[in-house]
């Protein structure tokens, strides 16, 4: 049995939430997070991402699982009051100005008005921006000061559901910064995307969720090694295909071979494609075309929760896996 570890900011074993009989939105998931750590939930709508976090903040009640949160049991009033969390739109006034949201919310808080300028200019919300009434604001304004208002009580924990919602790459990259300085304070973030770039470029360590279970969990490398198959490949055009197959059977140390008309995809360093070139023209084997990709992460998590892509369209005919 594990020993629990009393540093940990999230620790949850067996998380579960059902709604009725039929749907399970997250199902026995297991979550470590450390303090200073950035951790990027990964998964199309629905995966559970939202549902987790709502448990974790006390907004519902999980249906099985037990854990801590900031050291103390689950749903503690004291351990959430030093959460900070933005999960779907917040609740802010239409005819008020950010500033005076915000003002509103920290005296609520019993906060001093002080925080309000720090958080303000920590989420880099244009000083005219801030006067303004937040029925105005664009989806990216209202995500800043949405995180803005999470950052108020100073928080250890921040759990932020898709804070670059909205968001232009500018304000993205600025979010990511934000998000990296926080936890080199030793704050902790839980965030989640539907977008791996994002996860990919600010996240210590990731957890791809797929129909409330978490099928992969590690850092970046960690998980392109858990995928499995090699992480580059070269495609070749080749006729005929059967005597490009022979050929590359005398080659030493390929991976998986699949073949899809006279398209043969070979994982390997693509260091080694003008070594197969120079074999598969010495074995009079016409090479009309040859190109190498190297398989990114992308690849990898849409291939495991079978997403489809917007080029699926254009794929060519289906690779078979051959022996070699
Ligand atoms: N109140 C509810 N009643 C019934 N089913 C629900 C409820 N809330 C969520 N679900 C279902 O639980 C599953 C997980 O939803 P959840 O919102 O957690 O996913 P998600 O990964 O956050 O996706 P999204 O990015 O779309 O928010 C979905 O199938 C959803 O339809």
């Amino acid at each position: 049995m594990s020993t629990p570890n009393p540093a940990a900011v999230i620790e949850i074993t067996g998380l579960t939430k059902t709604y009725g009989p039929t749907v399970t939105a997250v199902r026995d998931l297991d979550l470590r997070i450390d303090p200073g750590e950035v951790y990027g939930f990964l998964g199309r709508n629905g995966a559970g991402k939202t549902t987790t976090m709502r448990m974790l903040v006390g907004l519902i009640r999980p249906t099985a699982g037990t854990g801590t949160l900031l050291g103390r049991p689950l749903g503690d009033p004291a351990a959430l009051a030093r959460v900070g969390s933005l999960i779907e739109s917040p609740a802010f006034h239409p005819h008020l100005s950010g500033l005076d949201n915000l003002r509103l919310l920290a005296r609520y808080l019993g906060i001093p008005d002080a925080s309000v300028d720090t958080v303000l200019r920590q989420v880099d919300l244009a000083e005219t921006a801030v006067h303004r009434r937040f029925r105005t604001y664009s989806l990216g304004m209202k995500q800043r000061l949405g995180v803005a208002a999470a950052l108020l009580g100073d928080p250890d924990l921040l759990i932020l559901d898709e804070p670059t919602n909205g968001l232009d790459p500018a304000g993205m990259a600025a979010m990511r910064d934000l998000l990296r300085s926080l936890a080199a304070d030793g704050r902790s973030v839980l965030l989640s995307s539907h977008l791996l770039g994002e996860v990919e470029q600010v996240c210590d360590r990731i957890g791809i969720l797929h129909e409330g279970r978490m099928v992969v969990e590690g850092t970046l490398p960690q998980i392109q090694a858990k995928l499995g198959g090699a992480a580059s490949t070269v495609t070749v055009r080749a006729r005929p295909v059967e005597a490009a197959l022979a050929c590359l059977r005398s080659l030493p140390d390929l991976g998986a071979v699949r073949v899809g008309g006279d398209r043969i995809e070979i994982d390997v360093d693509p260091g080694r494609a003008a070594e197969i070139n120079r074999a598969l023209v010495l074995a009079d084997v016409a090479v009309d075309g040859l190109a190498t990709a190297r398989r990114s992460l992308e690849d990898a998590f849409l291939g495991l929760t079978e997403m489809p892509t917007d080029d699926d369209a254009e794929r060519p005919s289906p690779m078979t896996l051959v022996e070699v």
